[in-house]
C-alpha cells in the first residue's frame, strides 16, 4: 500500500511539514552560493583532518535556512546534531549538562544565541576556545572551581540580530556567515522542488508567480506553496498554474511584490500618519502595536532590500517606489526633494 504524503496529513503540525521540504544535503540546498561553497571546503577539511570543524555563526533574517544549514553540516560531517536555544538555557548548569554529553566532533546548534543569559555565555567562552568547562561548586568560602575537559565540538550559533551579540562571543566564531535573501530564480527552483515533493506539479509560470511573491525567503515560499496547493486541489485541476497561483496569493493578501498585510500596514502608517517620515522605530512600534524586535527583524530587512524604505539618522522614510506601490502621491517637501534628486 502506498503511504500517504505526510505533509498533507491534517494532524501534522507546521514544523513537521517544514521538515518534509527541508533539504538534507549540501548538494540539495539551493542558493546561498558563497556560503555553501565555503562551508563545503571547511567541512571537507575537517573530515580529512579528522578534527572538529571550527565554530560557525549564521546570521540573517528569519526563514533563510540557518537551522537547515546547521543540520546539513552535522550530516555531512557524519556527527551527531544537538539543538538548543539561547532563551532555554537559563542556568550555567543547563549548558554544562549539554556540553559534557557531547561526543567528539558533534555539532551543537544554539538558536537565538543573542538571547543567552550572560552567566551562561561566560561558560561558553572557555568551552569554545579550549574545550574546557570551569564550574564553580559550592558557595561562600568553601566554593571551588573544577575544570572539566570536553570533547572537541563544533558550535553553530544562529541569530537574526548580529548587533545584539557581545563582542567576546562574536569573536569566538571562526566562520561568521551572513545569509542573504534569495533571488526569484533560486526561489523558483525551491518552489519547483517543493511542488514535486508534495506531489502537485507546478508549471514554470505558476512556480515563478509564487517565487516572485515569497519575500526572498524559502520558508515563505514553502508556506505559500502549501496554500496554493490547497487551492489547486480544491478549486483547480490539481496543477499549479500562473492564474491559479495569482488568484490564491491575492486572496491570501500577498501583493505583487510579495508584501503581506503587516508590511503594508507598516508602509501605510508612515505614509498616512507621518507624511512619509522620517519617523523613529519606537514611535512606529507603538503606533502599530508591534514589538520593536518584530519590526527590525521581520518587517524591515526585506523592505530595505527592496528599496521601499530608507533608514536615516532621524528615522525611517518611504522611498518613491514605496509611494508608487501604495498608489499614493508623495508629498513635495525639502526631505523628499533632496532624497529623490528631483
Ligand atoms: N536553500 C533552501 N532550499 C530549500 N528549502 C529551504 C532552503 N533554505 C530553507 N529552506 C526551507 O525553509 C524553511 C525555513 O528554513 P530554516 O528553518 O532553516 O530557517 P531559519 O533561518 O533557521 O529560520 P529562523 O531564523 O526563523 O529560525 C525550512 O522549511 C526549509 O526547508
Ligand atoms: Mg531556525
Amino acid at each position: 500500500m502506498e503511504t500517504p504524503d505526510p505533509t498533507l496529513r491534517p494532524d501534522r503540525r507546521p514544523e513537521d511539514a517544514d521538515r518534509a521540504l527541508r533539504p538534507q544535503a549540501l548538494g540539495e540546498f539551493i542558493g546561498q552560493q558563497e556560503a555553501r561553497a565555503n562551508l563545503r571546503v571547511f567541512i571537507e577539511s575537517a573530515r580529512m583532518r579528522e578534527e572538529a570543524m571550527d565554530h560557525v555563526l549564521f546570521h540573517g533574517p528569519p526563514g533563510l535556512g540557518k537551522t537547515t544549514l546547521a543540520q546539513i553540516m552535522a550530516r555531512e560531517l557524519g556527527v551527531n546534531f544537538k539543538m538548543t536555544s539561547g532563551p532555554v538555557l537559563a542556568k550555567a548548569g543547563d549548558l554544562a549538562a549539554i556540553l559534557t554529553n557531547l561526543e567528539a566532533r558533534d555539532v551543537l546548534f544554539i538558536d537565538e544565541i543573542h538571547r543567552m543569559n550572560p552567566v551562561v555565555e561566560e561558560v561558553l567562552y572557555p568551552a569554545m576556545e579550549d574545550f574546557e568547562l570551569d564550574l564553580v561548586i559550592g558557595e561562600g568560602p568553601a566554593a571551588r572551581t573544577v575544570r572539566i575537559e570536553l570533547q572537541p565540538f563544533t558550535l553553530v550559533g544562529a541569530t537574526t540580530r548580529l548587533g545584539l551579540l557581545t563582542t567576546p562571543l562574536r569573536d569566538r566564531f571562526g566562520i561568521p556567515t551572513r545569509l542573504q535573501f534569495y533571488t526569484t530564480g533560486e526561489l523558483h527552483e525551491i518552489v519547483t522542488r517543493g511542488a514535486r515533493l508534495l506531489g502537485v506539479p507546478a508549471d514554470p509560470e505558476g512556480a515563478h508567480e509564487i517565487a516572485k511573491r515569497a519575500r526572498g525567503t524559502p520558508r515563505i515560499a514553502g508556506r505559500l506553496l502549501r496554500r496554493v496547493v490547497d487551492f489547486a486541489v480544491v478549486e483547480g485541476d490539481g496543477r499549479i498554474t500562473k492564474p491559479l497561483a495569482d488568484g490564491a496569493l491575492t486572496r491570501l493578501g500577498v501583493d505583487l511584490l510579495g508584501l503581506d498585510g503587516a508590511d503594508r500596514r507598516y508602509l501605510s502608517m508612515i505614509a498616512e500618519n507621518y507624511g512619509g517620515g522620517p519617523v523613529g522605530v519606537e514611535t512606529l512600534a507603538a503606533a502599530l502595536s508591534e514589538s520593536r524586535d518584530a519590526i527590525e527583524d521581520v518587517i524591515e530587512p526585506y523592505l530595505l532590500q527592496q528599496g521601499l524604505i530608507q533608514r536615516t539618522p532621524r528615522g525611517r522614510m518611504l522611498t518613491q517606489k514605496s509611494w508608487r506601490h501604495l498608489g499614493l502621491e508623495a508629498p513635495k517637501g525639502p526631505d523628499q526633494t533632496d532624497l529623490f534628486g528631483k
